[in-house]
């Protein structure tokens, strides 16, 4: 067989402590049930001793099990065995994102350009926003909006309403298009880490609120942005994609907006595209990106 056959295709993704045999017991497995490998990566983090892999396949026989529920209980033998952490995503649903936004728009009009033009394998489940300033935009794609403005008094009750809409929905991961507040610990943890950011710095780099205006009072000349997963620190969480621009000293503080803006869109749809391709794997503080 050469070609893959057309059909269902499924992605495996674990991590485990690194010993011998991971990948052969691995594909061995697959083999055994007529898996057709699509796309395979790994690596062997020796620091840490963790090794890390990804999976792409599709069935190409009888022996393949007849669904995702038998698949995954199959499996579950061979992952006890080998102490994995482990998932098998169905490679051909679009992740379910729920998008948060405040009043800048860039990031959210191009990820809702390209899922409406198909570039990006996800469904939008909704808009949540603490303004009103994008709800045109998201109603004009026929996506719901919700409006919910936050006060010092009012973030747990706000954030229940957050938390409540992404699991009424069935949302897989919340998408931080330039929401500029400032998430709880708890309402992290209610996601349970399915939270990605897009930060307007090249972090570690001016964290925080303003980061070009701080930027430009220490005239850098590399401007950039962050994607990263959202944890109770800010700006802290593992980092998954980053890209700079150069400027000069001509830059103003506006300049740097305008460049930046596009670099953050960018940023953000590809971190945005390989979560819904579950490329991502936690490594601790770190990720490893299978590109
Ligand atoms: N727990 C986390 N929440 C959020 C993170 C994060 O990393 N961990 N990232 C931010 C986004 N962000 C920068 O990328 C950011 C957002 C907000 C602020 C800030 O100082 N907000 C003020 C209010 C500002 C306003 O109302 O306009 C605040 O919350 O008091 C800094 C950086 C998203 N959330």
């Amino acid at each position: 067989m050469t070609s893959p056959p057309p059909g269902p295709s499924y992605i495996l993704t674990f991590t485990a402590e690194d010993r011998v045999g991971i990948v052969a017991a691995t594909t061995g497995f697959l083999a055994d049930r007529d898996g057709f490998i699509l796309d395979s990566q790994q690596y062997a983090d020796v620091e840490s001793g963790r090794f890390f892999m990804r999976v792409a396949f599709t069935p190409a026989g009888r022996r393949f099990p007849a669904d995702l529920a038998t698949l995954r209980s199959d499996f579950a033998a061979v992952a006890e065995q080998l102490g994995l952490e482990w998932t098998i995503a169905d490679g051909s649903a679009p992740m379910k994102v729920m998008i948060a936004v405040s009043k800048g728009s860039h990031c959210l009009n191009d990820l809702l350009h390209r899922w409406s033009t198909g570039a990006l394998p996800i469904d939008v489940t909704a808009v949540v926003s603490n303004h009103e300033t994008c709800r045109a935009l998201t109603e004009w794609h026929g996506l719901p909006f919700h409006h919910l403005p936050v006060a010092a008094d009012s973030r747990a009750e706000q954030e229940a309403r957050v938390a409540g809409l992404f699991h009424e929905a069935g949302s897989e991961l919340l998408v931080l298009a330039r929401y500029m507040q400032v998430l709880t610990p708890d309402l992290i943890a209610r996601l349970a880490g399915r939270c990605i950011n897009i930060h307007h710095s090249f972090l570690p780099s001016f964290k925080g609120a303003n980061p070009y205006h701080r930027a430009h009072a220490l005239g850098v000349k590399l401007i950039g942005a962050t994607s990263h997963y959202v944890t109770p620190d800010l700006d802290e969480g593992p980092i998954i994609e980053q890209a700079v621009e150069r400027i000069d000293h001509r830059a103003s503080v506006d300049d740097m907006i305008r460049i930046g803006r596009d670099t953050e869109a960018q940023v953000l749809a590809r971190a945005v595209a390989w979560a819904a391709e579950r490329r991502i794997l936690l490594n601790g503080r770190k990720t490893v990106v299978f590109r």
